[in-house]
């Protein structure tokens, strides 16, 4: 488990806030929209206007992330024209699977709701279930199944706080309004209609990719994309009372072969001298993950800046 500070009050939390307070200036202090950088998606702060990033470690309660493609540090700045909608992103999550706990996973979340975030783009890679949702497809997240949130493991879990609702209803989780802003800026972009597609996104623990079985189980459970983060960071948001948008980038195709060929008629075919065709091995990396972060992170940084220009406009 992770060893950082696990208090969680609000007053711990808000301290954050006075040592902001004196790395920044007030403009960027208030920041309107989040953003959660996924892997290899670090580049979606790379054009801040005044841009400032302030390190994990100089702030209170906040992991280290573990994972190469995450940095452990927040940026704030503007984007968009004129005086440009104040922002704050997280340029490297936790995952449950480094062995933090889950109100680490969740923290930044609850010090951007303590900043006075309204909205939040959380952003991450994930594996296609769907071949209508190809490698390098942007897909806007309507729903999610969290296999770990139905057998136990869920962000929420502890005492109630009176500043939250004990039983937080999900079905309006992701944002329809953020959803369309999503459609409209890929629109104002020009962006071809491929680019972006709609799912629901699963959660697994990891650190293992899915097994060829677990990946049909995912499919046929109605999961069009999987990944090992991004609900933890949705639920905490939701309690907290932001406006959530996911948008996750299809890394890789996970492995689900419709069956397995039969080895005992593979060797007898071999042995009656018909061999088969070999079967392809196939196996995803995180480097692969990373390769397809870079590649497509213009096209997902635009989209996410000309949502925030929308947002800024509709206030
Ligand atoms: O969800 P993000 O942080 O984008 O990272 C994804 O990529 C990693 C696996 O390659 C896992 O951490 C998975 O969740
Ligand atoms: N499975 C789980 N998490 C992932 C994947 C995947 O195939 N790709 C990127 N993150």
């Amino acid at each position: 488990m992770s060893t950082v500070h696990e208090d969680t009050s609000l007053e711990f939390i808000a301290s954050n806030l006075d040592i902001l307070a004196t790395i920044l200036p007030e403009r960027l202090l208030k920041p309107q929209v989040g953003i959660v950088c996924g892997s290899g998606l670090s580049t979606l702060a790379a054009s801040f206007r005044e841009r400032i990033e302030v390190p994990y470690s100089s702030l209170k309660g906040f992991g280290i992330s573990t994972v190469h493609g995450h940095k452990s540090a927040l940026a704030f700045g503007l984007v968009g024209p004129g005086d440009g909608v104040p922002v704050v992103a997280m340029l490297g999550r936790f995952h449950a699977y480094e062995g933090h706990s889950l109100s680490t996973v969740v923290y930044p979340v609850r010090v951007m709701a303590r900043l006075g975030v309204k909205d939040i783009i959380i952003t991450n890679a994930a594996g296609s279930l769907d071949p209508a949702l190809p490698v390098g497809t942007i897909v806007s997240i309507r729903d999610h199944l969290a296999l770990p949130n139905l057998t136990g493991f869920n962000p929420l879990l502890g005492p109630a706080k009176p500043q939250y609702p004990r039983f937080l209803p999900l079905s309006t989780a992701y944002s329809h309004s953020l959803r369309r802003t999503v459609f409209l800026a890929a629109h104002e972009l020009g962006l071809p209609s491929s680019t972006l597609g709609e799912g629901t996104y699963a959660w697994v623990s990891g650190p293992t990719y899915e097994s060829p079985a677990e990946g049909r189980f995912l499919r046929a459970a109605g999961a069009s994309v999987v990944g090992m983060s991004t609900v933890p960071e949705v639920l905490a948001a939701k309690e907290e009372g932001i406006e959530v948008c996911v948008l996750s980038l299809v890394t890789n195709f996970v492995v689900v072969p419709d069956g397995y060929r039969s080895v005992r008629e593979e060797v007898e075919a071999e042995l009656a001298g018909r061999p088969l065709p070999p079967v392809p091995q196939v196996e995803v990396s995180h480097e692969e993950v990373l390769a397809i972060g870079k590649e497509k992170g213009e096209v997902m940084r635009s989209l996410v800046e000309k949502m925030i220009e929308l947002l800024g406009k509709s206030g």
